[in-house]
């Protein structure tokens, strides 16, 4: 089986790109694992699919699959990727905007230049139903029993699920341990991208990533998204944020609940290749 496949990456988040406008994405969840592979496979922290839309309102569907071969309602790092992709398939010029699907829903990317790209990331929802999050009743803040202490975090969805908890040091050792705790935490049951952010000022958060099916990453769109829109709940940032990930920086625009969240950053092409089936797998 032969597989060609683009490899990007927004600001060190790293995708393999599928191109299935013309046939049917058909990978089984261990070969997407095997994909995932940074040893026997090509590597990656999220696979994503370029498909014909589903949505007639919508340009293109785009599916998304973490490490460990669990799908995704959406990425953010991935979605700008998605939209430099189709610019140098020549399907997107510069300047254009565009409705692409998710399988959270649509979302409207605008491509700044071939590098560049904003993306309307939708309204975040706090009520714990949507994000889903076990608790009775909503709040800006929950307590929560991860290991032997109790955390206090905001919950909250970007049409995937994030946990966010303030921090004063992204270095502590503890972090290391809590990030795959609260990920698979019980009150979580699709499992969450645990956030772990630091307040600068403002306008400046700085923000480590454990993600669902993924682990550490160097950067997570949605959770900058998420993080973002806990602390301008809280009432502890403006509504212009640059949010500062170990592999870059993003900027994030919201004004407050129910308003549509934006997100600006860069998408980069690596390589191109072909996957020669699992046969190669170990
Ligand atoms: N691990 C996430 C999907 C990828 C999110 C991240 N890479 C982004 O840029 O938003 C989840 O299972 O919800």
């Amino acid at each position: 089986m032969k597989l060609h496949f683009s490899k990007m990456h927004g600001i060190g988040n790293d995708f393999v790109m599928l191109d299935c406008r013309r046939q049917p994405f058909a990978l089984r969840e261990e070969q997407i694992r095997a994909i995932a592979d940074r040893r026997t496979g090509v590597g990656f922290d999220q696979l994503i699919s370029i498909e014909p839309p589903r949505d007639p309102s919508c340009a293109f569907y785009y599916g998304i699959w973490n490490a460990d071969g669990s799908p995704s309602g959406q990425c953010g790092n991935g979605v700008r990727c998605v939209a430099a992709w189709l610019h140098r398939a020549g399907e997107l010029a510069i300047g254009d905007t565009v409705r692409l699907e998710s399988p959270s829903g649509p979302v409207t990317v605008r491509l700044i230049n071939a590098h560049e790209v904003t993306v309307d990331m939708g309204v975040p929802a706090f009520a714990p139903s949507q994000v889903p999050f076990r608790a009775d009743v909503e709040a800006d803040s929950y307590a929560i029993d991860v290991g032997d202490e109790t955390l206090m975090m905001g919950a909250v969805s970007m049409g995937n699920p994030h946990a966010v908890v303030v921090v004063p040091d992204l270095q502590a050792p503890v972090l290391f341990r809590q990030g795959p705790l609260l990920t698979t935490h019980e009150r979580f049951p699709e499992g969450a991208n645990a956030g772990f952010v630091q307040v600068v000022d403002r306008g400046q958060l700085r923000l480590r990533v454990h993600e669902r099916g993924s682990g550490w990453t160097l950067a997570c769109g949605t959770g900058a998204c998420a993080a973002m829109a806990v602390m301008h709940e809280r009432g502890e940032v403006d509504d212009r944020v640059q949010v500062a990930l170990p592999g870059g920086e993003l900027t994030i625009d919201w004004a407050g609940r129910g308003q549509t969240l934006w997100m600006t950053g860069p998408a980069a092409f690596v390589f191109e290749g072909e996957w020669l089936g699992s046969r190669m797998a170990r």
